[in-house]
């Protein structure tokens, strides 16, 4: 399935109505395809699939958000999975997003996507272990796809966790073991929650991040 019926299942969840966003989907598909050509922004085989295997993907996020969710961070945005379509869905809505990308180039595109739809997002350039927690507002949400395994994400996401932040991660089937290698080290209490997009795939729903201290 590569169309608009994807996301469908999802709309309840959008500020606008489905035909308004939509269309903002259709830009971004079509600007993905063009910059594809200059940055590898998806892997080439999910470039004919970007409504179920992206869009959907993404927006899967939606369910699980709460009333007075409003700002987020993504790590190692790459082409914008999971942010801009989340993003898109809630434009008009009170959500913030800031996006981490190091790539320059992808740091562009994601600012050029941004701009011409519109959308509540600031892009950093910078690695996720480069940003300085303390001019950066804790945010309700952390989001992160294809970055890095736990106890690396771990790392990268306690400095901006706090009682109310809540990770939402997109994880592969191996996701029992990296939650055992950062169990080892991390302390977090964890929802698994099955993808509806990935057979055997999870949301990992991650709270009261901390490092276990050894004495
Ligand atoms: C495999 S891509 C995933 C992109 C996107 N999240 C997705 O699922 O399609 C990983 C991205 O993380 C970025 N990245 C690599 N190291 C990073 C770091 N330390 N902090 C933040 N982003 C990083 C890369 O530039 C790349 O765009």
């Amino acid at each position: 399935m590569n169309d608009a019926t994807a996301v469908d299942r999802y709309a309840s969840h959008f500020v606008r109505p489905v035909d308004a966003v939509i269309a903002d989907l259709e830009s971004y598909a079509q600007l993905l395809r063009k910059w594809q050509a200059v940055q590898n922004l998806v892997s080439r085989e999910t470039l004919n699939q970007v409504w179920t295997r992206h869009f959907a993907d993404s927006l899967q996020l939606l369910s699980l958000l709460r009333d007075g969710d409003s700002s987020f961070m993504d790590l190692g945005s790459g082409g914008g999975f999971p942010a801009l379509p989340l993003a898109i869905a809630l434009k008009g809505g009170p959500q913030r997003f800031l996006l981490v990308e190091p790539n320059g180039r992808k740091a562009s595109f994601l600012r050029t996507v941004a701009r011409e739809l519109g959308l509540a997002v600031t892009v950093l350039a910078q690695r996720s272990d480069e940003i300085d927690s303390r001019e950066t507002p804790a945010p309700d949400i952390i989001t992160s796809r294809a970055l890095a395994a736990m106890p690396l994400l771990c790392e990268w996401m306690e400095p901006f966790f706090v009682s109310k932040t809540r990770a939402l991660l997109h994880k592969g089937r191996e996701y029992v073991e990296e939650l055992a290698e950062s169990g080892a080290h991390w302390h977090h209490d964890v929802v698994m929650v099955p993808s509806n997009t990935d057979p055997g795939g999870v949301i990992l729903e991650i709270t009261n991040l901390r490092r276990i201290s050894v004495r």
